[in-house]
């Protein structure tokens, strides 16, 4: 259907609003205006690019979020890839599919969510397309960065004897998903780590530019179903201690009552937290940050992924890591 006259004008006036709000990066030649944009190369960096969809009812709900929180968790989700590779992120390109049931006040506040994020790390809001959906809203963010050359740090370089660690907590955000599934409300620290996660980026430089980790990747569809990919590029097995993962207070109250949570941790997903492994047995002693980094288990010769509990027993999570096709 031909767009009228009126709605060509408004789209590109929320264009020209939206580059507006995006400001300029100093590392850019031309940002949001023209055909592309344009980035002058630096001979000593690599440049890392990666890419996710967000689509409505399979990665959010209108109704569990505003639009500014959503806006913030889809920068974030993506810039938790540049910091899975221990780089520094730079340009992002947004892509938005938009159901008429969207107005332009709720477009606004998404973006803004979106630029706040992205600015806390520094990035820039580059480019983008615009277009109506007739069904769900859709969400597709590129996100470039740049580490110095050949130290980003990717899934294949763990060996045997490496202890794996995890920053932060588990489960969280699974935790407060299921509850919203079953119409719940959330603790307000368990809906904050589900809407609005934290991308890791200073912890990634910080171990890529002292090359303290061999493999790492950020957790998106649960540590058991990730950590598989290091182990698989990696060509390697592990053993997890199960009382070793790292939970916070309000995963561990509800956890008292119910002890089957603990899979939410191993295998729910979202927590967006890095994990990776290390030769040093005592990395925490090496790292100056305002976030706690655990050591889980350590990678064995023996391939597959074994969880153990105190008592040496086995331990089996009952729940699969999230895959969008099963
Ligand atoms: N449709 C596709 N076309 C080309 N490459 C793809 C496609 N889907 C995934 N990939 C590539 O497969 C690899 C693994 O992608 P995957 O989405 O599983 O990882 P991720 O983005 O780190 O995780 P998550 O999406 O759960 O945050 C990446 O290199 C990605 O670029
Ligand atoms: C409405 C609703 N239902 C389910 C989920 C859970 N979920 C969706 S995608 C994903 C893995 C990461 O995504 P990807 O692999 O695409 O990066 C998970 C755990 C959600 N967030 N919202
Ligand atoms: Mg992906």
């Amino acid at each position: 259907m031909p767009l009228t006259k009126q709605k060509r004008l408004e789209e590109f006036e929320l264009i020209r609003w939206i580059q507006q709000q995006a400001g300029n990066g100093a590392h850019l030649a031309l940002g949001i205006g023209d055909d592309c944009s344009i980035q002058p190369q630096q001979p000593d960096r690599d440049l890392l690019t990666s890419i996710d969809l967000l689509i409505e009812d399979i990665h959010f709900k209108r109704e569990w979020s505003n639009m500014f929180d959503l806006g913030r968790k889809s920068a974030a989700v993506n810039i938790s890839d540049i910091a899975a590779m221990g780089g520094t992120p730079q340009s992002v390109f947004l892509g938005i599919g938009r159901p008429k049931t969207i107005d332009d006040t709720e477009i606004k506040e998404f973006l803004s969510g979106f630029l706040a994020e992205i600015k806390t790390y520094g990035a820039v809001l580059t480019g983008g397309d615009s277009c109506g959906s007739p069904g769900p809203l859709m969400i597709s963010v590129t996100v470039q960065g740049e580490v110095p050359t050949g130290d980003a740090i990717c899934r294949q370089g763990a060996s045997y004897g490496d202890a794996i660690y995890v920053s932060g907590s588990l489960g969280d955000s699974a935790l407060a998903l299921h509850q919203l599934q079953h119409g719940r409300q959330p603790d307000a620290y368990l809906k904050q780590r589900f809407h609005t996660p934290t991308p890791r980026v200073a912890l990634g430089q910080e171990l890529s530019k002292r090359h303290l980790a061999t493999a790492m990747l950020d957790v998106s569809d649960g540590l058991i179903a990730d950590l598989g990919h290091i182990l698989a590029a990696s060509n390697v097995g592990a053993e997890l201690n199960l009382d070793a993962i790292p939970l916070s207070a309000a995963f561990k109250r509800l956890l008292d009552d119910d002890s089957a949570l603990i899979d939410f941790a191993l295998a729910g997903g979202e927590d967006y937290e890095l994990v990776f492994t290390s030769p040093l047995k005592d990395l925490d002693q090496h790292i100056n940050l305002p976030l706690a980094v655990t050591r889980i288990g350590s990678i064995s010769q023996q391939p597959g992924l074994h969880i153990r509990q105190t008592n040496g027993e086995p331990y089996h999570c009952r729940r699969g890591g999230f895959d969008h096709f099963s």
